[in-house]
């Protein structure tokens, strides 16, 4: 548990994040599609070449939804994994769930501006729980491009309430967080794809260096047998999939994206991602199939269905 003569919630709460700038080129969407598997199986899939290749130039390449989660990563940190008033041990920390709107498909590449907000923390006695929202602004129109809200899960940082009810806050509505039913029903489809065993080592190079994931002594400390996957990166799996299967290829039918991290994923373990269709909700769980545990689910709110299903 953490020292409760250094963890100060209203410190924490007190906080104002910096406003920062993020840009991203062509060249890093791609980067970072092929860090979430497009192309892994089939580099001539035409449903996921066009994140990666465009025949009339880098400028054409289209954006995976999920690449807004990298909008967020540096300006939650900036520099620097301290906030005041939070005592924890960065080398336990976990990414729980993430969260995310998207108001406008994503320009092949785009300076941002990043408006941080703390949206909730939460004492779980045996860890704390900080959630961090982040408006990415387009820099030049000004509007609105996205929404992330990631879950940060701090491990034996728990154990700050001054009372004997839990602390617990946050500023947005609850059945945004709420973690979907999975259906007992077949699932509408499933789609089985393999992560190698070098996934986090490429999908690190989206900006998330934490060596968590690829450091095997860091990983050690933190209690896992070898370096894991990066959350978002299985997320970007698990989307890929709803994009596949339930979009026909048409990611910018997505509107928003939540999923809650259940159990690390091992770089080269084989993700299966069951998919069912609640109106214009996908729910979604991915497992890994050398363990056959659940280490990822969620859903997908789509703005209409595609035509063909
Ligand atoms: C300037 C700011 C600095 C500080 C902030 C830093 C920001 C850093 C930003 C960068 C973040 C990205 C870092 C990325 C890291 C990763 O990618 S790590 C890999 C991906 N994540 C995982 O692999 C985690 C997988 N999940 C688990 O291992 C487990 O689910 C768990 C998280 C360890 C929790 O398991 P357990 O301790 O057994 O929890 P429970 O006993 O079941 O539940 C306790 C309460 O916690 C709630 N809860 C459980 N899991 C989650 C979750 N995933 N997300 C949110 N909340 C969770 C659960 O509901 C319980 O609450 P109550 O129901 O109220 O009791």
């Amino acid at each position: 548990m953490a020292d409760n003569s250094r963890f100060d919630h209203d410190l924490v709460l007190a906080h104002k994040f910096p406003e920062t700038t993020f840009t991203y080129t062509e060249r890093d969407a791609a980067v970072y599609a092929l860090g979430v598997g497009a192309c892994g199986r089939n580099a001539i899939d035409s449903d996921e070449l066009k994140y990666v290749y465009h025949e009339n130039g880098q400028q054409f390449v289209q954006v995976l939804p999920t690449f807004a989660a990298i909008f967020s990563l540096g300006s939650l940190t900036n520099g620097s994994m301290d906030l005041p008033g939070l005592q924890y041990d960065p080398r336990l920390l976990l990414h729980g769930q993430q969260y995310i709107q998207i108001y406008k498909p994503f320009p092949s590449s785009a300076s941002l501006i990043n408006k941080v907000s703390l949206a909730g923390l939460h004492d779980k006695g045996k860890a704390a729980i900080l959630e961090l929202e982040t408006k990415s602004y387009e820099k030049q129109s000004g509007e609105l491009l996205c929404m992330n809200r990631s879950t940060i899960y701090l491990r034996g940082a728990g154990g700050f309430s001054n009372s004997s009810h839990p602390y617990s806050y946050s500023n947005y509505p609850v059945n945004q967080a709420a973690a979907p039913k999975i259906p007992k029903s077949q699932p509408f489809a499933v789609f089985e794809d393999c992560t190698q065993p070098s996934q986090a080592l490429l999908y690190r190079l989206s900006g998330d260096y934490n060596p968590l994931h690829s450091d095997p002594m860091i990983a050690e400390v933190a209690g896992f047998s070898r370096p894991i996957l990066h959350g978002l990166c299985s997320l970007g799996f698990a989307v890929r999939a709803v994009i596949k299967c339930i979009c026909r290829g048409d990611a910018n039918i997505i509107k928003t994206i939540s999923g809650r991290f259940l159990l690390h994923v091992y770089p080269g373990e084989t993700l299966i991602t069951e998919m069912w269709l609640e109106g214009l909700r996908v729910i979604y769980q991915a497992k890994v199939k050398e363990r056959n545990r659940a280490v990822l689910s969620g859903f997908v709110d789509l703005r209409h269905m595609t035509p063909s299903l």
